[in-house]
């Protein structure tokens, strides 16, 4: 065997392999994901590998064979050190049979408590703002509970007498961790929270939340908390985003601010997420927050960067921090300079692929 062989064989054996379970979906979840894979195996090459496995679970599964997540592959699924995910949903099938049967029993399934969405306006990207000033914010999003908890149903189903309910649900064990997370994060960036609910109207949920927030951030000094209801909320993201810091909300607060947010830093194109099992126990998930998007499916034209940037909080989660910051200053220096150039999904990822270079 020569010298440069071993080193090879050397160097495979020291190699640290990734095992992440790729959902790629439906509609341009199956064109964003590929690129970031392709980005992903760029970045990491000569210091670790991944081993991707593509899972096939979405619409045109369901519609072969009536499958939306079998109890093995959701088993399989438990032992990757992340799932990678496009985008869930389909115009041809009842809304939220996925949605619910997929995605959020994903989330729900792994505890994956802490929807991590950040929101940064780049350079070179055109805000619907007319004064746009910074935007530099990361909602927390509870990701376990509230009103996508499934509790509720309808009785009288079709008749003029039905009644449909939703119930939210609020654990103050569930609120409690994802408070937490969130004044840790706080202490890494600009050390101010606001938490954004609904307290004037939702008194039993609100006053919870609150009082929580209250009693951890005694635990904090040095974060500045303050609150906001959420139809402010939308309003003030609009004229003055720039007062955001860390945003802790519920989970369907969350869900609407964040594509509102997607929307004021040039579209949701550009907004990454993470669904994180804070505690390690069982993989955390990382996604666009965009969905399946069937109006513009199948035309190569979606902007993978929500997927690259995704992606990048994937190898951050992993410990990778530098890696993670040499993709985003990629897609920044990208967005610069090609932000506004009309592009086809492949060629984004071959134009970030080209920076890391
Ligand atoms: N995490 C998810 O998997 C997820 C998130 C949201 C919606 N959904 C599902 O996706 C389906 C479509 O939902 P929707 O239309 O309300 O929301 P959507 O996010 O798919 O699309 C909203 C708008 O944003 C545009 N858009 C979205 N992503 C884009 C990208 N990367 N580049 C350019 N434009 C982009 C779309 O063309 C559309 O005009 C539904 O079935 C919904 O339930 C899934
Ligand atoms: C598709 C849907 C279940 C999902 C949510 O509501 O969380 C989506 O809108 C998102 O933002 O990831
Ligand atoms: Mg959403």
């Amino acid at each position: 065997m020569t010298q440069s062989q071993q080193n090879n064989q050397a160097q495979s054996e020291d190699t640290q392999v990734h095992y992440i379970a790729v959902i790629a979906g439906d509609g341009i979840g199956k064109e964003v994901t590929p690129v970031a894979q392709q980005v992903l195996e760029y970045a990491i090459q000569g210091v670790a590998k991944f081993e991707f496995t593509p899972f096939d679970l979405g619409a045109e599964r369901y519609l072969r064979d009536g499958a939306i997540l079998p109890d093995d592959e959701l088993e399989a699924l438990k032992s990757y050190d992340a799932i990678l995910l496009g985008a869930i949903g389909d115009p041809r099938i009842q809304a939220g049979i996925l949605e619910r049967g997929l995605l959020l029993k994903l989330r729900f399934a792994f505890d994956q408590y802490v929807n991590l969405r950040p929101s940064k306006l780049y350079k070179g990207v055109t805000s619907p703002l007319s004064k746009p000033g910074d935007i530099d914010f990361v909602v927390v999003r509870e990701g376990t509970e509230g009103l996508y908890c499934g509790a509720g149903g309808s009785v009288r189903k079709g008749t003029p007498a039905e009644v449909a309910t939703e119930v939210s649900i609020n654990t103050a064990y569930g609120v409690e961790r994802v408070v937490r997370y969130a004044f840790d994060l706080a202490m890494k960036r600009r050390k101010h929270i606001t938490l954004v609910h609904k307290k004037n109207v939702l008194v039993n949920a609100g006053d919870m939340w609150q009082r929580i927030v209250a009693r951890v951030g005694e635990e904090y000094p040095e974060v500045t908390h303050d609150y906001c209801h959420i139809d402010a909320a939308t309003i003030y993201m609009v004229t003055e985003p720039s007062r955001f810091d860390v945003i802790l909300t519920d989970n369907l607060f969350g869900d609407i601010l964040t594509d509102e947010a997607g929307a004021v830093v040039g579209g949701v194109g550009y907004s990454a997420s993470g669904c994180i099992n804070a505690s390690g126990e069982f993989p955390s998930m990382f996604e666009p927050i965009h969905g399946s998007a069937p109006d513009i499916a199948g035309r190569g034209i979606a902007n993978p960067t929500a997927a690259v940037l995704s992606a990048a909080m994937m190898l951050r989660h992993l410990g990778y921090d530098e890696i993670a910051q040499r993709i985003e200053a990629a897609v920044e220096a990208d967005i610069e300079q090609l932000g506004s150039t009309p592009r086809s999904t492949e060629q984004v990822g071959r134009d970030i692929i080209a920076r890391l270079a």
